[in-house]
């Protein structure tokens, strides 16, 4: 069995060999390397080669009434590590700047539990690349990965929130976080010298007047009562200060707790792209790219039961939460299984994304014991 020590030493080697969406192949390697050391008596692995980097691990039930699923996302962002940590990442430009490697280690920690406790319900254990992007929940789903003995009832999930104190369990009933929506723009004008603009179509004019049109979307078109958000978080433009730049890139993401907002926000895009081509005599090409990352939206009934136990667990301090515009893959599968996801507080300081998060390692513990207590207790309940 794995102590916490152990799962300490898991998670930094984890922290530090972050991979993007797709591209995990370190981290799935050390992953089955971990798995390998487990009792592997219930135990029953799946290693597609379609979606090479995914892991499903089953553990067979002792008297199984439902197969009951436990996703953990495992890709990295390009992010540069800035915490100064010992155990910092050793791959540069990458990070588990969204807790990824906290995700994992929890995981494995449950999974090592019951591996070495036989579990009256089947577990399936997915460890799911490419959260951040590509869609990797839609892909495995497309693929067949949870067909037959595969198959989930019921699925649960959780992200870190360094927001919220070390441990504390955080969920709440309907819509747990936004969807979101992948957003590239191309704006193509026409080149030439900065000090003849007469004769040039200025991408970058073109672009910058985009992006604030833009922001006026959330502020004016959108019923203030609810939630949505427009990020261009990249803008490319340019080779040097006295050529007029002949295109822009914009790239960014759309997020809405609903879908009818998600699409309301796209359609504005739409209306305001086909405006500044007329307005600048540019061309403006606009790729919008959902790819599965829908609103995340827990089962009532599962919830319920979810939320009641957390209340009622005297090892678990539990938060009730508000929405959160984050989005998640989880909600793709959320669409298929019914289920819950939730957070877990890790006081990291800075938010996820940032480059100096550093989540409290205290959680992981905390977390696998909230998460073996609960799925146990769920499986001596009837429904
Ligand atoms: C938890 C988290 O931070 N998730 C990501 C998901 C990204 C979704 C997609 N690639 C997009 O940007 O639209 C997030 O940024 O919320």
């Amino acid at each position: 069995m794995l102590k916490e020590d152990d799962l300490i030493t898991i998670r930094r080697h984890l922290h530090q060999i972050p991979e993007v969406a797709l591209e995990e192949v370190e981290t799935h390697a050390f992953l089955m390397q971990v798995i390998g050391m487990m009792d592997q008596k219930f135990l029953k692995i799946l290693e597609p080669k379609e979606l090479p980097t995914a892991i499903l691990v089953r553990v067979q039930g002792s008297d199984p009434s439902r197969t009951i699923g436990y996703r953990t996302d495992i890709d990295g962002l390009p992010v540069d590590e800035k915490t100064g940590l010992p155990y910092a990442s050793q791959h540069p430009g990458k990070m588990h700047a969204c807790g990824h490697d906290m995700h994992m280690t929890v995981a494995l920690g449950v999974l090592d539990y019951f591996a070495s406790h036989q579990p009256k319900d089947n577990l399936v254990f997915f460890f799911q690349p490419a959260e951040e992007s590509e869609a990797g929940g839609k892909r495995a789903y497309e693929l067949g990965l949870f067909e037959g003995e595969w198959r989930p009832d019921e699925f649960y999930g959780l992200h870190v929130n360094p927001k919220m104190q070390t441990g504390v369990i955080g969920c709440r009933m309907g819509t747990l976080f936004a969807g979101t929506t992948e957003v590239n723009i191309d704006v193509i004008g026409k080149g030439g010298h900065a000090a003849f603009p007469q004769d040039a179509k200025d991408a970058v004019v073109a672009a910058s007047a985009l992006v604030m049109q833009v922001q006026t979307i959330i502020s004016r078109s959108i019923n203030p009562i609810e939630s949505g958000v427009i990020t261009l978080g990249k803008f490319e433009a340019g080779t040097i200060r006295n050529v007029i730049a002949d295109h822009a890139r914009l790239e960014g993401t759309i997020r809405g707790l609903t879908q009818v907002m998600i699409e309301k926000i796209k359609e504005r895009v739409q209306e305001i792209c086909e405006g500044i081509e007329r307005s600048f005599e540019v061309e403006v090409r606009l790729g919008l790219n959902q790819g599965g990352y829908f609103p995340v939206e827990n089962d009532p009934v599962l919830t319920k039961r979810f939320i009641r136990f957390m209340q009622e667990n005297p090892d678990v301090v539990y938060e009730e939460v508000p929405p959160a515009m984050t989005g998640e893959d989880f909600g793709y599968l959320l669409h298929q299984f019914p289920g819950t996801m939730f957070w877990l507080g890790v006081d990291g300081g800075a938010q996820l994304h940032e480059s100096s998060m550093s989540p409290k390692e205290g959680a992981i513990q905390k977390g696998i014991t909230a998460i073996t207590e609960f799925l146990e207790y769920r499986m001596i309940t009837e429904e």
